[in-house]
């Protein structure tokens, strides 16, 4: 359950904050409803490295086992979702490191599709890469107008390996999803809405929450035992063939972004990004 030796549990109106000092991600309970939200706050992009995997995962599990009717994912920064993976673990890598940051990221995903309580995600801001990813495990979006979503690897000269492709089928046709894929395609929120990749569009982040809770909300009624294990026959293929192969998942990672041609992409993608940031 709770890491009660670290864990502070203060009291905000009727939510419950758990956090931990130092992490990198929040939950708040709302004692109302029973919702968890899962908020992420790493400056300045919610960059998915090792450690705000880490705490991602181990806040899922906080949720899962405390009983929580469902659970919200959505960040602090009040324009970026999630920046996706944080490109510098894997430019110019550290050995030990990148194994354990993609086998964490193998976990937050295990954790989050396969989660038994019902999921959703408010995207408050952009959402690129595995920022999508995060939001294509849970059963719901909500996102935010004048935002950009989507699998944006391929512009990267990068590939989104099969589990990532999992959780974008799971939401889009398979045409829709091919195709967006191979062109590395950024939806805007109306596009994104219009395809199917999100269900509804939110004016502020509170409406989105809201959103999200009254989906979460329309299981009310259904049996949580016989709803949970029917979300997990869905995607229980997926989810094994993960776990049937992380050792070659991870293998494979390590080939792919070792080659020098990925490792210069990477190079001169964060080059632009820095250059655009200073402009
Ligand atoms: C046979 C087949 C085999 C298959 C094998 C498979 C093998 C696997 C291959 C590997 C797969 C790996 C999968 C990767 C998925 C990913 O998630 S990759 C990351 C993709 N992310 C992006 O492309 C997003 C890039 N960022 C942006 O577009 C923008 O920053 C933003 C829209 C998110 C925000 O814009 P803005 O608010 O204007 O902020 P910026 O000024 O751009 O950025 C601020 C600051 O943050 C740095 N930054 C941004 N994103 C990242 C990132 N993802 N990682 C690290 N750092 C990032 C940016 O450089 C700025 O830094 P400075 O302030 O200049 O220091």
């Amino acid at each position: 359950m709770l890491r009660s030796s670290l864990l502070t549990l203060t009291r905000i109106g009727s939510n419950r904050l758990m956090s931990t000092a130092a992490k990198l991600t929040t939950v708040e309970v709302n004692d109302k409803t029973g919702i968890a939200t899962l908020t992420m706050c790493r400056p300045p992009v919610n960059g998915l490295n090792l450690e705000l995997l880490k705490d991602l995962s181990q806040s899922i599990d906080e949720i899962e086992s405390n009983k929580s009717r469902g659970l919200i994912l959505t960040s602090s920064n009040p324009t970026i979702f999630s920046a996706g993976l944080d490109i510098l673990e894997m430019y110019k890598p550290d050995k030990e490191r990148i194994r354990a940051f993609w086998t964490s990221l193998q976990d937050v995903w295990l954790a989050l599709y396969g989660s038994s309580v019902p999921t959703a995600a408010a995207i408050n801001g952009h959402s690129p890469a595995g920022g999508c990813l995060l939001a294509t495990s849970c059963e719901y979006r909500v996102m935010l107008p004048k935002f950009t979503i989507g699998l944006n690897e391929t512009q990267l000269g990068i590939v989104a390996p099969k589990w990532f492709m999992s959780s974008f089928l799971s939401v889009l046709p398979r045409r829709i999803a091919e195709r967006a894929l191979n062109q590395g395609r950024m939806f805007t929120t109306e596009e994104a809405l219009q395809v199917g990749l999100i269900d509804e569009v939110a004016n502020t982040k509170e409406e989105a929450i809201e959103k999200c809770s009254a989906f979460i909300g329309s299981f009310a009624k259904v049996n949580p035992l016989a709803r949970a294990l029917t979300k997990q026959q869905f995607r229980a293929a997926d989810l094994q063939q993960l776990e049937n192969e992380r050792v070659q998942d991870l293998e494979k990672f390590l080939f792919f972004v070792n080659q020098p041609a990925v490792q210069k992409g990477l190079g001169l993608y964060l080059e632009s990004l820095k250059k655009k940031a200073k402009n």
